[in-house]
């Protein structure tokens, strides 16, 4: 296969952890710090009242503190990734890496805490003594053999979870691989031969591990820098490497490569040939670990076998066995029975249930995941992949569980069904939903027009929108402009199509029509000429009108009404529709589109029920049922006034038509709308749940209303959603970030108008 490896400059690296706050994580309250006594109860005196029952029992510590969901990534960067010994604070990054992974796939608070020591007592004192603050502690990239003796001493002192993610994370992982693996190849565990290079941290675990679920300690070579470790060596050998010696003649790699079954490597890039490779047995196993590059890539191996099942470290090939499937779950069931430690039990659990996972069946939903394509449990899909937004509900439950048998929770789960639904609450919906749409466009490879793009934000979001496989980037611009900002950010010359308005041959034709529609507006062909020639905005929507581009993005450095003037200018509404702006607003799970938030300022009844048709369909098109709200200061009538009776209007006309298929209710006040109980008191209501689209009786409220939930709330506001006219363009807010950008370029992409909508008038 072809490498599919993620591209991305290292000054673009530096920038994602720079920019626009350093770092990846910041700290967010969950108490408001409003009034005098929010003070007094979070602070002094109130605070007190915590400390003292604590200080009665420290388990208490887990229902008045956040120590329950709280995990410290903790590190002296002796051996960063496949990096080395490079300290500390090198380490920093990685370490808040892994913090926001637990964040993103399982909710689980986390911070890092580098220690400056390379000294083994030193490091075990100093974590013992801030070990017991967290609901539990995952160990990062500390050196073999140190590693086993920090970790080992830490579980025997500390009454938490205390994991060293690249042993037990790294084994978990390969284990589930090799459970899929050998039962597709028809094998047992216990009779598997298995070769395995690195002798280290991840090496010896795995073989620990796989020993636990049956494979046969004698059918084990594990293989270090000096070759197999056999009984009686004594070169380069620990108490570590000694339990895992085997009586064995073989001495060599190649040795030990020849006629095994199954190969895991977590050693170095290149320690495996292909002459080893042809020596195994026949359908072998072969996970080649070590990151960044394997120990031999997948396209040498296939040029020696076409029978071999291949894993590696990376995203780039398919059977990605890396440790971010296993540590954010393994702690999320651990902390939520509130665990005492991590045991073999609770490992084996983790790594059964990612087995069993792979084996189902790929639902929709989970397809959008996997980039559109349909995964199928076999050769190329032995173990879920990271974005699977199942991992999330399904292995926690077997962990947590496996803690309860086991006698290391402190807490047990009443219900396991609601555990799980509660679980899938807990994932951030924001990524999942721009997922599946991103999935839909990387399918589609629209030709996407970057207006502004002399623009240093706009080449970034341009080459990321590329590199992500969205689409094709075109920026409009001076060559040389644009060549000298591609320049200072580090983007690769040649990799981006420039187009240069003034010299483009497609310029008479697009003029011709310009002033065809204009020429009676007091326009000369001269002005048209000179529109096609200098204005960006109406050259890139001509591309649209043209057929040169499938959609367009600007906005970054105009203000939005001057940008829709220029694009209306060229393009006209889709016949029949309205064109309205709809901002999507994600906030704890729950996803409320708002419109109109950019163009009617004050609608008219007919207005307000083009907005609602707009929305209610480019809802459904993204996936929503939508249960549409025509919102107001009065619900149902109280009180009366000018607005709400527009409102009302707007309800009483929809009411009169027999194309409506959407759920509609108004007039009605946000807060009784967004209340799934509001029936209690209106029971006549046809709303059956909580409004999902509020139509705004006006432009002002609509923008008004996201602009506080943006700044007052952690709400993810994606939008306006410019939704109605002949082509797909959208209008980025002035000085919008890279990655609003992306997003919005992403729905010019996927052309949510092209789905089927519901006319603004019958
Ligand atoms: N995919 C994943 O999720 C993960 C992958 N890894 C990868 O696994 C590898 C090892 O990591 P880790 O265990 O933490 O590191 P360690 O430093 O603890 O262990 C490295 C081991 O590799 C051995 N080794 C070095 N060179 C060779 C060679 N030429 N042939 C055979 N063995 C060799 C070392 O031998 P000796 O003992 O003689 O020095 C040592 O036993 C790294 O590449 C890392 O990226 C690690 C964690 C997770
Ligand atoms: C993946 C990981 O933890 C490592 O490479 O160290
Ligand atoms: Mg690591």
């Amino acid at each position: 296969m072809t490498s599919k490896r993620p591209t991305f400059t290292d000054k673009e690296a530096l920038d994602f952890h720079s920019h626009p706050t350093p770092g990846k994580l910041s700290v967010t309250p969950t108490k408001p710090m409003a009034t005098q006594r929010d003070l007094s109860l979070a602070y002094s005196p109130g605070v007190a009242v915590p400390v003292k029952a604590i200080a009665a029992d420290k388990d208490l510590a887990y229902e008045y503190t956040s120590k329950g969901n709280m995990v410290a990534v903790i590190s002296n960067g002796t051996a960063i990734l496949g990096l080395g010994d490079l300290g500390a604070m090198a380490s920093k990054p990685v370490m808040e890496g892994k913090s926001v992974l637990f964040k993103r796939f399982a909710d689980v608070d986390s911070v890092d805490v580098e220690v400056f020591s390379n000294d083994t007592e030193e490091l075990i004192t100093t974590i013992r003594n801030i070990g017991e603050t967290w609901g539990g502690i995952n160990l990062e990239d500390i050196a073999s053999p140190e590693c086993f003796i920090i970790e080992s001493r830490l579980r025997e002192e500390l009454d938490i979870p205390v994991f060293h993610d690249d042993q037990h994370g790294t084994a978990i992982i390969a284990a589930a691989g090799l459970i899929n693996a050998c039962n597709i190849t028809g094998r047992e565990l216990q009779d598997v031969k298995v070769a395995i290079s690195g002798a280290g941290a991840a090496g010896l675990s795995c073989a620990g591990l796989i020993r636990h679920l049956g494979v046969r300690p004698e059918n084990i070579l594990m293989c270090d820098s000096r070759g197999v470790v056999y009984e009686g060596r004594t070169e380069k050998m620990d108490q570590f490497k000694s339990a895992y010696a085997v009586k064995t003649e073989k001495r060599t790699l190649t040795e030990a490569m020849d006629g095994a079954d199954v190969f895991l490597g977590l050693s170095v890039a290149g320690a495996v040939t292909k002459e080893m490779v042809a020596s195994m047995a026949p359908n072998p196993i072969i996970f080649a670990m070590a990151n960044p590059d394997p120990e031999i890539t997948p396209e040498e191996i296939k040029q020696v076998r076409d029978d071999a099942i291949i894993a590696t470290g990376r995203s780039d090939y398919p059977n990605q066995v890396n440790n971010v499937l296993g540590f954010p779950y393994i702690f999320r069931g651990a902390l939520d029975v509130r665990a005492r430690s991590i045991n073999e039990e609770m490992k084996v659990a983790a790594a059964q249930a990612l087995a069993e996972l792979a084996r189902e069946d790929v639902p929709d939903e989970v397809a959008a995941a996997y980039h559109g394509s349909r995964p199928q449990f076999g050769r190329d899909y032995i173990i879920p992949t990271p974005f699977d937004p199942r991992l999330i509900s399904f292995v926690p439950p077997f962990v947590a569980q496996a803690a309860i048998d086991t006698g290391v929770a402190r807490k047990e789960i009443p219900d396991m069904d609601e555990y799980r639904r509660s679980l899938a609450r807990r994932l951030d919906p924001t990524a999942s939903f721009v997922q599946s749409v991103q999935a839909a466009v990387r399918e589609k490879k629209a030709r996407i027009v970057f207006a502004e793009g002399e623009e240093p934000s706009v080449v970034r979001a341009a080459f990321s929108f590329k590199n992500q496989g969205l689409g094709e980037p075109v920026l409009i611009g001076r060559e040389e402009q644009v060549t000298r900002t591609m320049q200072q950010m580090g983007v690769p010359e040649g990799s981006l199509e420039i187009v240069n308005a003034r010299l483009s041959d497609r310029n008479p034709e697009y003029t011709d029509y310009l002033y065809d529609r204009l020429k009676r507006q007091g326009f000369l062909r001269r002005d048209a000429q000179r529109l096609v020639n200098q204005d960006r905005n109406v050259f890139g929507s001509c591309m649209l009108k043209f057929g040169d581009a499938d959609g367009m993005i600007t906005g970054v450095t105009r203000n939005y009404d001057v940008a829709l003037k220029d694009v209306q200018t060229v393009l006209d509404p889709i016949p029949g529709r309205q064109v309205i702006g709809m901002s999507m607003v994600i906030n704890r799970g729950k996803t409320i589109f708002i419109a109109d938030t950019s163009i009617t300022e004050l609608p008219v009844a007919e207005d307000l029920v083009g907005i609602a048709c707009e929305s209610a369909s480019s809802v459904k098109a993204l996936g929503f049922t939508p249960r549409v709200a025509f919102v107001s200061y009065s619900t149902f009538g109280n009180p009366m006034g000018e607005r709400a009776e527009k409102v009302r209007e707007a309800v009483a006309m929809l009411d009169a038509r027999d194309d409506i298929d959407f759920e509609y209710e108004g007039d009605i006040s946000v807060d009784v709308a967004m209340n799934p109980g509001h029936k209690l008191v209106y029971p006549f209501s046809r709303l059956t749940d909580a409004a999902n689209v509020l139509v705004m009786p006006a432009i002002h409220s609509a923008a008004i209303a996201t602009k506080i939930l943006t700044s007052m709330s952690r709400a993810t506001v994606i939008g306006p959603i410019l939704l109605g006219f002949e082509k797909p363009v959208q209008i980025a807010s002035l000085g919008a970030t890279v990655n609003d950008i992306v997003n919005l370029a992403t729905f010019a992409a996927f052309d949510i108008d092209m789905l089927g909508h519901i006319p603004a008038a019958k």
